[in-house]
């Protein structure tokens, strides 16, 4: 079936509808630069009520298996893509892309001409955009904060490890889960809301501040309880968790003109001189000027753009990173994020910081 793209701009594209879908879906349109890791995009919470767009002109090649889902479903609100394989070439597929969608009820839109979208994206910005079957279509977006939607509301443990992390989930990958757990810790996943008193008795070694969904300012009046658990805990904040950290020290995140989606984003680090290669996603960015009254001093910055893609304390145990240390999809270059935040919760246990 005939269905159309339209920008907020007034922009339209033609496509062809490939699951069965009727009426309108509108949503924020961003796109994603990675050649593979689709499975992982589709089932990262982050990407709640977002209409990705696909760069690379092939996606489905090896199908969709049991094993690479980031959260149970999908969140992406419609997919799009140049052209999709109809069969999944990989011996662990057990659903091809297109069977995937269809089984979630997710828009799926092919045959647009994606370069000329990202192009608009990129000159204009990513912006609301509605798929619509017919040619006239009224693009208005509700501001809803997503965040509720997507975190837990039950308190669950993962792993047997040595330490032990309490994570916030505002929308967690489950590659993060699994990377603490790897190395030697026992995750306890909380609501995005926990307060103080309930981190306490949970007695972590640290917290874990998750990727997420939508505008940190939207999260604005949890920051004061935010506040409270990173200055009690060792922390290490991912994503939407660093712009949270950034924001309660009274810092500020602006959005970026089209975002940083994708597996390829290179990191300088400041502590080792290194340039890093690491997989992104997020439409917001903390701003580097905003952070000169505040206790929190840049450690990375993106090598295309210049933006703040990590801060950490000058005094305490709190590290901060914009990019995706878990990867999924994307290199494994940081994983050494995840070895010093063990080393910060081990320190803090032998010195007894918080005693
Ligand atoms: N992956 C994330 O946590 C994204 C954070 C935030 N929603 C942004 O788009 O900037």
């Amino acid at each position: 079936m005939e269905a159309y793209l339209h920008l907020q701009n007034g922009k339209i594209f033609f496509g062809k509808l490939e699951t069965t879908w009727t009426g309108d879906v509108t949503g924020e349109v961003v796109f994603f630069t990675g050649m593979t890791g689709y499975q992982e995009v589709l089932t990262d919470p982050s990407y709640k009520n977002q209409i990705i767009v696909f760069t690379y002109p092939l996606i489905g090649n090896y199908g969709v298996n049991e094993v690479d889902f980031e959260s149970k479903q999908p969140h992406v609100k419609a997919v799009i893509v140049y052209e999709v394989e109809e069969t999944g070439y990989h011996y662990e597929a057990t659903y091809s892309f297109k069977q995937y969608l269809q089984k979630w009820n997710v828009p799926l839109l092919t045959h647009v001409d994606t370069r000329a979208v990202v192009k608009q994206i990129r000159e204009h910005g990513a912006m609301p955009a509605v798929i619509s079957t017919s040619q006239q279509a009224i693009v208005h977006m509700e501001e809803q904060a997503p965040v509720p939607l997507v975190s837990t509301s039950e308190i669950k443990t993962y792993g047997d490890g040595h330490m032990h992390v309490v994570l916030f989930d505002f929308g967690y990958k489950k590659s993060i889960v699994q990377s603490l757990i790897k190395h030697g810790c026992r995750v306890t996943v909380v609501p995005y809301n926990t307060t103080l008193q309930t981190v306490e008795q949970l007695d972590p070694d640290g917290v874990l501040l998750s990727n997420g969904p939508g505008d940190p300012k939207q999260l604005s009046h949890h920051l004061p309880n935010i506040l409270s658990v990173i200055e009690r805990y060792p922390t290490l904040a991912i994503c939407l968790g660093h712009q949270l950290v950034s924001l309660a020290y009274g810092g500020d995140t602006e959005k970026l003109p089209f975002g940083h989606r994708g597996a390829n984003q290179p990191v300088y680090d400041a502590k080792t001189k290194k340039v890093f290669m690491t997989s992104q996603n997020h439409g917001y960015v903390v701003k580097a000027e905003s952070l000169a009254d505040t206790p929190l001093s840049i450690r990375f910055i993106n090598v295309n753009d210049g933006s703040v893609e990590g801060v950490r304390h000058e005094t305490k145990p709190i590290l901060c990173v914009q990019y995706h240390p878990e990867a999924h999809p994307g290199p494994n270059d940081t994983q050494f994020i995840f070895a010093e935040f063990v080393d910060m919760m081990k320190a803090a246990r032998k010195e007894k910081v918080y005693a």
